[in-house]
């Protein structure tokens, strides 16, 4: 591959990452890369990159050295469009500012965020409805954006939203790794995304178009008005899931909303209402997410005032239920492929006149300036605890999909997440057309 240096729209081929950003700690681990912390040379402002790297691997992580043709493709795609989306300037969408690619490394600048949208959930002090209808709101605009520009994300999940903006009080949009535009035959196909958030049109082959995202985003509403998923099968597999969605068995159902004594939650009322609105099996019957903007539980109009001693019981219990779930989803990370990455980014590092002994980046777990801010008082969030990135590496390096108790628990992993594109070729059995995407 070839060195194309870009602005994430236009190509620019003079320009080189290590020339205009340095290179900082490790803000979290993808299935394919990582992400780090930059900052721009030239304003000295600090910045995220998202490094994937495209060199072919065997099912042991091993790398050839080869790129891979497939990879690159699907990397190409994500920047494509994470560029078109990222060009409704829509501050619930990740800005992506830059992207190059080099030596088999794909680099995405992009702005800095804050934490994952669960991590300040489980954290957060108080939670009401007032905060569940801006995060519904939230999420619909990153979405409605997307689809404003003819792109299906495909892969709507919890971990694909980012606080980060004015206070770190927006949640934005992320990982476009599996969109697609929408074709002229208005329909799609392919089974993509996760299986807990996967429409039902989606699964049954039927076709299926921008409703699929929006069917997910009700989907993150289920787990966090009920701390379940829509669909919960007996067996804890990815299969399972998919055919629980398929055949809406066991039925999707609303339970009451009650706490053990029997007393209804009436500030969920307005919340179960707008999940059940999402949830329409029937696409036809779904509302598109301008129409789902419009619901008085996320309305602007509609002013709703936290109290800030407010939480919800019935939210404290499910957003610990729904972060658990939501680990037992990600995809194990590949220790081979960070070693890679990093072993890339050291000879690079040191190619372009910069020092890795007098530099901790690939030895530390930990982020001093992190750390430092987070003992100073929380100024900009103040009922929202900041999570250390200390914890966040940590996490994603060592423990794969161990919960917070520490527990190994059942993986859905590999065919949770699906890319037919990414590696083109299919595992010993999978649903025709499905592959994993590691
Ligand atoms: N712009 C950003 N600012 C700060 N942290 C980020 C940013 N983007 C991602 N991260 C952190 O990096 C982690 C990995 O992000 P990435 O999008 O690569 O991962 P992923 O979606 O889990 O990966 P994959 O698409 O391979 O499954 C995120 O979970 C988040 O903690």
């Amino acid at each position: 591959m070839g060195c194309c240096g870009s602005t994430a729209a236009t190509p620019a081929p003079q320009e080189h990452f290590f020339t205009q950003y340095k290179l900082g700690k490790k803000l979290g681990e993808g299935a394919f890369g990582q992400v780090r912390l930059v900052v721009d040379r030239s304003t000295q402002k600090e910045l995220a990159v998202k490094i994937v790297d495209v060199r072919e691997r065997d099912e042991h992580g091993a790398c050839s050295g080869a790129v891979s043709k497939s990879r690159d493709r699907v990397t190409r795609t994500e920047v494509d469009l994470w560029s078109k989306a990222s060009g409704t300037d829509c501050e619930y969408i990740v800005k992506l500012y830059k992207s190059f690619a080099e030596k088999s490394l794909y680099y995405m600048v992009c702005e800095k965020c804050q934490c994952s949208f669960m991590d300040r959930l489980v954290e957060a002090e108080s939670m009401s409805e007032a905060d569940l209808a801006k995060i519904f709101r939230h999420m619909l605009l990153g979405v409605f954006h997307t689809h404003e520009v003819g792109i299906v994300h495909r892969d709507i999940k919890p971990d694909n939203f980012l606080w980060g903006g004015p206070n770190n009080s927006v949640l934005k949009l992320c990982d476009y790794g599996l969109a697609v535009m929408m074709p002229k035959t208005g329909k799609l196909s392919g089974v993509f995304g996760t299986a807990p958030y996967m429409a039902p049109e989606m699964l049954r082959n039927e076709g299926y178009d921008f409703l699929a995202d929006v069917w997910s985003i009700g989907s993150v509403a289920y787990l966090l008005v009920f701390g379940s998923f829509p669909y919960s099968p007996s067996e804890a597999s990815a299969p399972a899931m998919k055919k629980a969605i398929i055949e809406d068995h066991p039925p999707l159902h609303f339970p009451a909303l009650s706490d053990a004594q029997g007393v209804v939650s009436g500030s969920l009322v307005g919340a179960l209402d707008f999940t059940k609105m999402l949830l329409k099996r029937s696409a036809k019957q779904r509302p598109t997410a301008a129409e789902a903007l419009r619901h008085e539980f996320v309305a602007e109009k509609v002013v709703k005032l936290p109290d800030a001693n407010e939480f919800d019981p019935l939210l404290r219990k499910n957003a610990h239920k729904a972060r658990s779930l939501t680990q037992q989803m990600r995809q194990k990370r590949d220790s081979t492929v960070q070693h890679g990455i990093d072993d890339l980014l050291k000879k690079l590092i040191i190619k372009n006149g910069g020092d890795i002994s007098s530099s901790n980046i690939f030895f530390s777990e930990g982020d001093e300036k992190l750390d430092q801010e987070e003992e100073e008082p929380r100024s900009m969030e103040p009922r929202m605890k900041r999570r250390s990135s200390r914890r966040d590496v940590k996490h994603s390096t060592h423990s794969g999909v161990i919960d917070q108790s520490g527990s190994l628990k059942f993986d859905m992993s590999p065919n949770s997440a699906v890319d037919s594109r990414a590696s083109g070729k299919s595992a010993p059995g999978d649903v025709p057309g499905l592959s994993n995407r590691c």
